[in-house]
């Protein structure tokens, strides 16, 4: 079963002057029960907005948005996804247990279950020896640990991630992928993936969803059969990432 199902979704904005910006048109898209599915494009073809209507932060103009088989309207079960973007936003003021401990304190977690469960995700990542250091005295792979770490400790079946390691240098999210690879395999999590980086998207996904800009529709949708782990540099993920960015 389709963990998401978008069906002919279309979206328009109202602009400050008045005009109508179509950014999304008849969208078509599915992702798959515990894989991951990356969505591709050129800046500003609707990625973003396609994600937080995945998420239940806008409405769609029209189409409709199933979460495991359930209408959005429908759907209860909103706990069982969560948002990692762009920046890692996360609080100053607080440690990275107090970060990872926050989607738990919002859901009413008691203080023992909270010290637990925030223990064993940041021991998930890899962060055990950082728990009472603070954002500004971690490295930048550090900190996308953290973010990672509070999307994952409510357990989450569905994970949405709008490029969360763009602003990574290249061999840290060579790290990160290969950390997404092993905890979305280890806690049989969907993934819906945005990139604008092919080669990304073809390292981690097995379906990637390509979409052209203005309106943003769906240009194709493609398998990527590879096997996992997948190496950057390989000629095979250079020849689909090089087949990807001709579709682009
Ligand atoms: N709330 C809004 N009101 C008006 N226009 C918006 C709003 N949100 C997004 N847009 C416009 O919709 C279009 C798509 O934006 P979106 O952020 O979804 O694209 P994107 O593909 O994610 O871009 P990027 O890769 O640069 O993040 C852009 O032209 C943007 O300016």
């Amino acid at each position: 079963m389709a963990s998401v199902k978008v069906q002919c979704v279309s979206k328009w904005f109202e602009r400050r002057d008045g005009e109508s910006l179509h950014v999304l048109q008849n969208i078509d898209l599915e992702a798959p029960e515990k894989t991951i599915t990356a969505i591709v494009g050129a800046s500003g073809c609707g990625k973003s907005t396609l994600l937080n209507i995945v998420a239940g932060l806008i409405e769609p103009d029209r189409g409709c948005l199933f979460l495991n088989g359930v209408k959005a309207s429908e759907f209860k079960d909103w706990r069982s996804m969560t948002y990692m973007f762009q920046e890692d936003r996360l609080l100053p003021w607080r440690t990275a247990a107090q970060n990872v401990a926050f989607g738990l304190e919002a859901a009413g977690v008691g203080r023992a279950e909270r010290k637990e469960r925030v223990a064993e995700t940041l021991e998930l990542v890899g962060l055990s020896q950082f728990a009472d250091v603070f954002p500004h005295e971690l490295s930048g792979g550090m900190r996308s640990r953290v973010a990672l770490a509070r999307s994952l400790v409510t357990r989450p079946t569905l994970l949405l991630m709008d490029e969360p390691f763009s602003k990574l240098d290249p061999t840290i999210r060579e790290q990160m992928h290969a950390e997404v690879l092993r905890i979305a395999e280890l806690m049989s999590m969907t993934i819906l993936f945005v990139t604008h980086d092919v080669e990304e998207a073809v390292v981690l996904a097995s379906r990637v969803v390509v979409l052209n800009p203005r309106p943003g529709r769906v240009r194709e949708t493609r398998t990527i059969d590879l096997p996992y782990p997948r190496d950057r540099t390989s000629a095979e993920v250079q020849q689909e990432a090089r087949s990807l960015r001709e579709s682009l």
